[in-house]
Order: C-alpha cells, then sequence, then structure tokens
C-alpha cells in the first residue's frame, strides 16, 4: 500500500495527469494481485474493484452498503445540496425531476431546440473559419445546450462560461481558502453563479405564482413549481444546476472530441457514418431541423460514440465509502474504507470485449453484458444526463460530419487529464464547408 499516510497517492496522480492511469497504474497492480487490490489514496485505504459482477455488486448496492464519496472541495463547489449528495427520498425527488425533463416526450420537443442551438452555435463560431479548437468549441456548446435546452435559463451563456470554468479549475483542488489559491478563486466565481441564478429563480417563481408563466417542460421550471409545492429548497435548486452544468460539460466534450479523433484514425467508419447521416438528410426538406425518429436512425453513429467511450472513458471511475463491513470474493473491506471501481478495468478486458485495443464499432450491434460497458456509471447513481449527452453526440455530429469537411491538424495529439481528460492542445481541426441544402 505505500508509504504510510500518502500510501500510492504520488504514483496515481502522476499516471493520472500523463493519462497513463490503466497502463501505469491499474494494470500492472491488477497483473499482480487480481482484479480486486488495496492501496491507499489520499491517506485512505482504498479496494479498486474491476470485472462486471464487482461493478454490478458496488454499484447496485449504493445506499445500502457504500455510499458515493467525493472530495471536499467539490462537495463545497457544487454544494451540499446537490443530487451527489443525496440519499434516500431526497435523491429519488430530485433525480425524478432531472430525469422526467429526458422522457421520451421530453427528448422529442428537446430535438428541434437542440437543432436550432448547435446551428446557431456553429453559424457563430465555425463559419468563415478554416481552423477550430473542438474541444473549445464542444465545451462552449454543451455548456449553451444545458442552460438552453435542459434547463430554459435566458442568460447569455458567454457571460456564465468563464466563471463555471473558474469553479470547475477547483473542484478537485485542495480545499485551501486563501486568496490566490485556485479553491479560492472557485469559491468566489461560485458566489458569483450563485447571485445570478437566485435572481433568476426568485424572478421565475414570482412569475409562476402570480400566473404570469406557467409549468412548462424545461428542467428550471420544474425545479421552481418543485420549490413553490414545498418539495425542494432554493439552495437546492442553486446547487443542482451548479452540478449539473460541471457534470455535463467536460464529459460530453471531451466525448465528442475523441469520437472526431477515432473517425478520423478509422476511415471505414468514417464513411458508414458519413453515408447514415447523408441517408436522414436526404429525407429531410431544406431548412428542416431533425426529429427524435431522426436521432433514433443513427444506429452506427452511437456504435461509434459508444466504442470511442470504451476506449476513452470521459470518467475513469469513482469512489465509494463502505458504510459498513463489506465481504465480496472472499474480502472483507471494512467499514470506512473506500472503493474505487474503474470504467478500464472492464473496457480493457478481453473477456467481456475480445481485442479490446482494436476500433471496433461494430461489437456494439450486438447486446453487451450488463455492467461491462459502464461510461456512465450504473445502479442509483447511473448518470442521470445519459439521454442528453447522447442526444449531443449525435445531433453535433450529423450537423458537422454533413455540412463540413475536416481534419485533425495534429493526428496524435496527447491527452492530459486535470482531473478529467483532455486533448492537450484543445485538438484543433481544419475546417472548409460542403454545400448542402439542410
Ligand atoms: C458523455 C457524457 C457523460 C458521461 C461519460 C457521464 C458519466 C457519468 C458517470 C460515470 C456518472 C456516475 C458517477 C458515479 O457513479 O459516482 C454520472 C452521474 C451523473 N451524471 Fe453524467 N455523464 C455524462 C453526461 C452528463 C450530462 C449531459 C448530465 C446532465 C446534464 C449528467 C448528469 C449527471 C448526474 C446528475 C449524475 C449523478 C446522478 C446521481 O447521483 O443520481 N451527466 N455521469
Amino acid at each position: 500500500m505505500g508509504l504510510p499516510w500518502i500510501g500510492e497517492t504520488v504514483e496515481f496522480y502522476k499516471a493520472q495527469r500523463s493519462n497513463q492511469l490503466f497502463e501505469s497504474f491499474f494494470q500492472p497492480r491488477m497483473k499482480k494481485y487480481g482484479n480486486v487490490f488495496k492501496t491507499k489514496l489520499m491517506g485512505s485505504p482504498t479496494v479498486v474493484v474491476n470485472g462486471a459482477a464487482a461493478n454490478k455488486f458496488f454499484m447496485s448496492n449504493e445506499f445500502k452498503l457504500v455510499v458515493s464519496s467525493w472530495p471536499t472541495s467539490s462537495v463545497e463547489l457544487m454544494g451540499k445540496d446537490s443530487i451527489m449528495q443525496k440519499q434516500g427520498d431526497s435523491h429519488r425527488c430530485l433525480r425524478g425531476i432531472v430525469v422526467s425533463t429526458l422522457s421520451v416526450s421530453g427528448l422529442t420537443a428537446m430535438v428541434p431546440r437542440m437543432c436550432t442551438s448547435i446551428q446557431k452555435h456553429l453559424q457563430k463560431n465555425w463559419e468563415n473559419r478554416d481552423e477550430i479548437s473542438l474541444y473549445r468549441s464542444t465545451k462552449m456548446l454543451t455548456f449553451t445546450i444545458v442552460l438552453e435546452c435542459l434547463f430554459g435559463i435566458g442568460i447569455e451563456p458567454e457571460t456564465l462560461f468563464g466563471v463555471f470554468e473558474r469553479v470547475l479549475e477547483g473542484v478537485l483542488s485542495p480545499p485551501v481558502n486563501i486568496p490566490g489559491t485556485k479553491f479560492s478563486r472557485a469559491k468566489k466565481a461560485r458566489s458569483e453563479i450563485e447571485e445570478v441564478l437566485v435572481g433568476e429563480i426568485r424572478r421565475k417563481r414570482e412569475a409562476m405564482e402570480g400566473g404570469r408563466e406557467e409549468e412548462d417542460d424545461m428542467l428550471l421550471s420544474k425545479l421552481v413549481a418543485a420549490l413553490i409545492r414545498g418539495e425542494i429548497t432554493e439552495a437546492e435548486v442553486v446547487d443542482n444546476v451548479v452540478l449539473l452544468v460541471f457534470a455535463a460539460h467536460d464529459t460530453t466534450s471531451y466525448a465528442i472530441t475523441m469520437t472526431f479523433k477515432m473517425l478520423a484514425n478509422h476511415p471505414d467508419s468514417y464513411s458508414l457514418l458519413l453515408k447514415e447521416h447523408e441517408e436522414i438528410s436526404r429525407n429531410k426538406g431544406a431548412g428542416e431541423a431533425l426529429t427524435l425518429e431522426d436521432v433514433k436512425k443513427m444506429e452506427y453513429t452511437w456504435q461509434v460514440a459508444r466504442e470511442t467511450m470504451r476506449l476513452c472513458p470521459p470518467i475513469f471511475g469513482s469512489f465509494r465509502k463502505a458504510i459498513t463491513d463489506i465481504e465480496f470474493e472472499g474480502f472483507t473491506i471494512p467499514k470506512g474504507w473506500k472503493v474505487l471501481w474503474t470504467t478500464y478495468g472492464t473496457h480493457y478486458d478481453e473477456n467481456y470485449f475480445p481485442d479490446p485495443m482494436s476500433f471496433n464499432p461494430s461489437r456494439f450491434a450486438d447486446p453487451v453484458q450488463s455492467y461491462a460497458f459502464i461510461p456512465f456509471g450504473g445502479g442509483p447513481r447511473l448518470c442521470a444526463g445519459y439521454q442528453l449527452a447522447k442526444l449531443n453526440i449525435l445531433v453535433l455530429l450529423h450537423y458537422v460530419v454533413t455540412r463540413y469537411n475536416w481534419s485533425l491538424v495534429y493526428p496524435d495529439e496527447p491527452i492530459f487529464m486535470d482531473p478529467l481528460p483532455f486533448p492537450s492542445k484543445g485538438m484543433p481541426v481544419k475546417i472548409s464547408p460542403k454545400s448542402v441544402r439542410n
């Protein structure tokens, strides 16, 4: 387990920064000790678990044997009332509100809104340019989509983007609130966001209580309606807006950029994907928005995106804390110890994915063993924004591949992690418009 207090923290962070967590940290230990091994990270004895059976056991026993465990700085910056800190009824209530906006009827209404946001973004940021930073562009776009299409918050996204970025920089930094530290800058940014959000929430509440606005299918409206009914508090509304923007941001944009990278490196897959989108475009009138039915036809594209997230998961895993002594496969995990499940441990296992390091989207044409493909987690904490992320990835890909010729400036651009992965140069892409109808 390494040195007495820090254990293997230094090795872990070093591997993480260079995006070598699997190769330099997990894999050597799995080879030596097996799929379940003990280490010490950030002062906590931690059991790292890998494999579908372990994923199922720990993810589905959330609240019974384990609970999510986040660093102090994340909790302070996302807020104590965000869904990631909730358990029991309060978790169910908040999750129910979020997921209700992503039901079939919610998604049906969302697709045209998303088409408008994406087309506006491309027009503003891609038109008349011959090179763009794909990562920065998709980050800004994801942020806009969460505010405009999910929450229905009418604040100009550009005015809040930089402030949110400052919060994100502090979420995994040491929680030292001294002027000049990343954490203190992030706290200040969080207060600025809170002020804007509280203003927006109170304005909406007054309008809804005064009968000038009705509850609609946007998430902010649903949260404020629950606030008026006394089911949740104002702090819960604020903290969950912040959390959802955080949860959506770097994850979706990384998934999109890596999908483009994979397509650039696998021209055969790109040809198949392009055919799928050209077929969808052919059946649309000029300027006609996509529908949920069109998105459902993007089957191969979703296979490509899933294969990309298998090989390049935006989230490498997540920590839990044992709330009781746990017996698992002959091991005893004492109460208070941490458990870390990792995406790599199953995504790169040939028992679930033959020839695991090769890019083969069509392996997703058939159903995958449950809890073997876990970029979105599983169990009660399964990603609440899964459907939004899927829609965002598919609809953006549609507009880009049907409207632009594109190529990567640096096909072998290194990926760094801090704490989430990102392309080190922002993934610059050369673009030129195609002549299209819609
Ligand atoms: C490709 C994009 C995304 C990936 C890979 C991803 C991944 C994940 C993972 C792995 C978890 C589980 C964490 C755990 O078990 O501790 C999670 C939870 C969550 N995600 Fe996502 N996510 C993505 C996009 C989004 C989006 C777009 C939203 C919302 C707008 C979102 C909202 C959430 C929320 C609210 C939770 C916590 C759920 C709960 O505690 O009940 N995510 N996500």
